[in-house]
């Protein structure tokens, strides 16, 4: 473990409180960037205290907006978990940029998420640059991970990530830097009170107990997603779009125990993906059906029958008329 000790340094030398100084209720939005596998989604999830967001060891999987919201006594925080800020290299890309700048212009303190154990690269700088971009709004630097990286190594990588905000960002750099780990829990709550810290008095957005916004097909299509990259190669999160076509409940079924049909189809670039989604003998797809089942039963709280098509849909990512349909 790294820094038990941690705390957050602020630029201004003092911490800042949650509450406002009339002790009044504070909330407002942030958002979560970083370039992909940083650790956003873990992050949401430990912040939102339950699953909401879909976490994968494969980069770009959080496709759509996802917001968790973080509900105290003292504030409301509701965070937007985005795709990676990345350069645009397809049609999709730019319409992922675009969505993450709107994003961006419209939260009160955004956090910039950097993984303690990878040397700060070419994708950060340019993130930062973007962010630097977007005017005064309060960016606060986290420090991920901080379990993969020894003490010495996180405290190097403070002083790294300090530089950086202060050549990219001028003046004092960012607002905040916060070493945390989602995993174990370290430093969580401390990522919270800072981010806190800069929403304004206001009263709570959303009624309590509100985990998220997503319409439940959005999640359904996430589940699926999650299931069908498990394991897959580099190439296919970005070739792969799912669809949720319906949600239906099951006719002739006592009321005591419904089943709702879930249909979903699966788009994919070339051939050669859908085979690698299917399986020798469609044992891969199964498999995918399955996992997926077991989590979109327990988000629905239903049993549901779930059939899943692929479909190629060459160049999709390409094509601005298949990209509207498939709902970008
Ligand atoms: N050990 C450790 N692993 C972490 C931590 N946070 C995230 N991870 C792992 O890092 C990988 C990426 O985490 P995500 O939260 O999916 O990253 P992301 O930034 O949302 O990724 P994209 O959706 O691709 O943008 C996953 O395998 C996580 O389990 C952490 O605090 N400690």
């Amino acid at each position: 473990m790294a820094r038990r000790d941690g705390g957050a340094a602020s630029s201004s030398g003092e911490f800042k409180g949650a509450t406002t100084d009339d002790g009044g209720f504070r909330a407002g939005f942030a958002v979560l960037v970083g370039r992909p596998n940083a650790g956003k989604s873990t992050l949401t999830n430990a912040l939102v205290g339950q699953k909401v967001a879909i976490t994968s060891a494969k980069p770009q999987t959080t496709r759509h907006t996802i917001r968790g919201i973080v509900h105290r006594p003292d504030a409301q925080l509701v965070l937007v978990d985005t795709p990676g800020l990345h350069r645009p290299r397809t049609l999709l890309g730019q319409r992922l940029n675009d969505l993450v700048a709107e994003t961006l212009s419209e939260v009160d303190a955004i956090g910039f998420c950097i993984p303690a154990n990878e040397r700060i690269g070419p994708g950060d700088r340019f993130i930062a640059a973007q962010l630097a971009a977007v005017g005064r709004k309060p960016i606060v630097a986290i420090v991920t991970k901080a379990d993969l990286a020894d003490r010495a190594r996180v405290t190097e990588q403070l002083l790294a990530v300090t530089d950086l905000g202060r050549e990219v960002l001028g003046g004092e750099g960012f607002s905040d830097i916060v070493p945390v780990s989602a995993q174990d829990g370290f430093q969580v709550e401390t990522v919270a009170d800072v981010l806190v810290g800069h929403m304004p008095p206001s009263p709570p957005l959303y009624p309590d107990g509100e985990l998220t916004d997503e319409p439940e097909a959005v999640m359904v299509a996430e589940l699926v997603r999650e299931a069908a990259l498990e394991g897959v190669r580099d190439e296919l999160p970005h070739s792969l779009a799912v669809v949720v076509d319906e949600i239906v409940p099951r006719e002739d079924r006592p009321e005591d125990n419904p089943l709702l049909d879930v249909r979903v189809n699966l788009f994919v670039e070339r051939p050669s993906q859908k085979a690698i989604i299917i399986g020798r003998g469609g044992a891969r797809l199964r498999e995918v059906g399955s996992t997926a089942r077991r989590g979109i039963e327990a988000l629905l709280g239903t049993k549901i029958y779930l059939d899943l098509h692929v479909k190629v849909a060459k160049d999709w990512q390409r094509d601005p008329k298949q990209l509207g349909r498939l709902g970008f």
